[in-house]
């Protein structure tokens, strides 16, 4: 499995902090930066992952910045992606069986390393659900068709 990680400098250090944890999990991690804490604009971090996402070149995402608020609005641009900014294990599981979330937002001033690690790991263990929530992704995904900017 291969997961694309990205943040601004409000989230680097709880992105840097994943990067062993998701290793020693056998996962491939794909760093989209940013690689220091000098400041940077989450847009550009969130384009990077979601992209990475949409295109299949990573099977899932983690982003963080400050909150996790602005990097997961942006990341909700992209088509395809579901991005869900989560703050407990609960959130964190319900994003993958409820939402199927592709993305996981994390905010690296809300949250401490160990708690972002349950986070993770609460998502990464999950499993989308389907049934009547597959129905309702198929919604989105239409909302997306509608609404889309060409
Ligand atoms: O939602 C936005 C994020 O929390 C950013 O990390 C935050 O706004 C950055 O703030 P500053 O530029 O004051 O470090």
């Amino acid at each position: 499995m291969k997961i694309a990680l990205g943040s601004d400098h409000g989230g680097y250090g709880l992105k840097q902090s994943l990067i062993p944890f998701l290793q020693g999990r056998d996962i491939e991690v794909a760093d989209a930066g940013t690689n220091s804490e000098d400041s940077v604009d989450y847009p550009d971090f969130a384009e990077r992952v979601a992209l990475l996402v949409a295109h299949g070149e990573a099977d899932a995402g983690i982003l963080v910045c400050g909150t996790g608020i602005g990097i997961s609005i942006a990341a909700n641009k992209v088509p395809g992606i579901r991005a869900a900014l989560v703050t407990d294990a609960f959130m964190a599981r319900m994003a993958k069986e409820h939402n199927n979330a592709n993305v996981l937002v994390l905010g690296g001033r809300v949250i401490d390393e160990t708690t972002a690690q349950e986070l993770v790991a609460a998502w990464l263990d999950a499993s989308f659900e389907g049934g009547r929530h597959q129905k309702r992704l198929d919604k989105i995904a239409q909302l997306e068709q509608k609404y889309r900017c060409s």
